[in-house]
């Protein structure tokens, strides 16, 4: 699975932040068709953002472009960009099944023979979306993640949007238990206080505690602290190999738990020690050998 801890937004007719986006070492850009760019700006937009898909080395960066709502100009945005081979596409208000359905077939009849297939992103941000988030999850092979746009989502409920985020706790928890009961990742909303770097690393760490894997970031200064957020610490890590050794011992002995420091080790605990070491496997953090 691809790492999503950071996925930057960089408004799509802004040539200055297209053009310096890759720098910044975040795991996927979005380079936003959508909501930052005004309704009269759309076609100069899509024009910027397939060029510099084409001219801009955006790195190990996953390259993903957010196209507008399919009522609105989702079809020009996926006959212009898809062809320039983004790595997924950001569908914004996703509602339904029938939304992935539509745009997944719109992606095939635009996918150049030979081409990667675009993946897609369901960003859900209206009381629908987050009602149909698992039955979207699996809606379609294409999916590799469910994304959750609070600012959207409660303007649709009418709440107030607060720095706790109590209003938002619910669509979270079920964006997250979707997203593992389709096998795929949960991304955060993101934090719009791009100054408040306390309040970033709170709301990150809460969103880690609760399954999120990543989180959707507005302003480069978000990325390394988001990142330490959830990059495994040391100690985790040293847990997670004590976990692995203490469980292969107990299965050398015909048993499937083991204790360590007085606590059980069981398969889920196992799992998860698994999870941590693969993280920091990917990270380079640990080598192949040590898992
Ligand atoms: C937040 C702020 C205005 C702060 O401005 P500031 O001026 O304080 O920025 P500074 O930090 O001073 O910039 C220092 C240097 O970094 C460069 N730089 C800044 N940001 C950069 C960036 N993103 N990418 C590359 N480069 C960047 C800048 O160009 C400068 O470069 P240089 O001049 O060379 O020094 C600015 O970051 C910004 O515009 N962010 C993108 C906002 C955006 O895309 N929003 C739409 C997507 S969210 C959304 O839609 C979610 C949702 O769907 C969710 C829901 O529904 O809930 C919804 O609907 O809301
Ligand atoms: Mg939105």
């Amino acid at each position: 699975m691809e790492l999503r801890r950071t996925m930057l937004f960089m408004p799509g007719n802004n040539p200055g932040m297209l053009q310096n986006g890759g720098i910044f070492g975040a795991d996927a850009v979005i380079l936003d068709l959508e909501d930052a760019v005004a309704p009269g700006e759309k076609d100069a937009a899509r024009l910027l953002v397939a060029h510099a898909l084409g001219n801009v080395d955006y790195g190990p960066s996953e390259k993903v472009i957010r196209i507008n709502p399919l009522e609105t100009f989702a079809l020009e945005d996926i006959k212009m960009i898809v062809p320039c081979r983004p790595d997924a596409l950001l569908v914004p208000k996703v509602e339904s099944v029938q939304d992935i359905q539509k745009v997944a077939a719109l992606i095939a009849a635009s996918e150049t023979p030979g081409q990667k297939p675009v993946g897609i992103v369901a960003l859900l941000e209206t009381p629908r979306g987050i009602a149909e988030a698992y039955p979207i999850a699996q809606a379609d092979k294409r999916v590799v993640a469910l994304a959750l746009g609070a600012e959207d989502y409660t303007a649709g409920l009418g709440a107030k949007r607060t720095k706790e985020g109590s209003e938002i706790f619910t669509a979270r928890t079920i964006v997250v238990n979707s997203a593992a009961a389709a096998g795929i990742q949960a991304i955060d909303t993101p934090y719009t206080d791009a100054s408040d770097r306390a309040g970033l690393i709170q709301d990150t760490e809460f969103a880690k505690q609760l399954g999120f894997k990543g989180k959707l970031a507005i302003n480069p200064r978000q990325i390394d602290d988001i990142h330490s957020v959830f990059n495994p610490t040391e100690q985790e890590i040293a847990w997670a190999e004590r976990v692995i050794k203490a469980i292969r011992r107990a299965e050398a002995e015909g048993s499937g738990v083991a204790s360590l420091d007085g606590k059980m080790v069981d398969a889920p605990i196992a799992n998860r020690a698994e999870r941590i070491l693969h993280l920091a496997r990917l990270l380079g953090m640990i080598e192949e050998a040590k898992g």
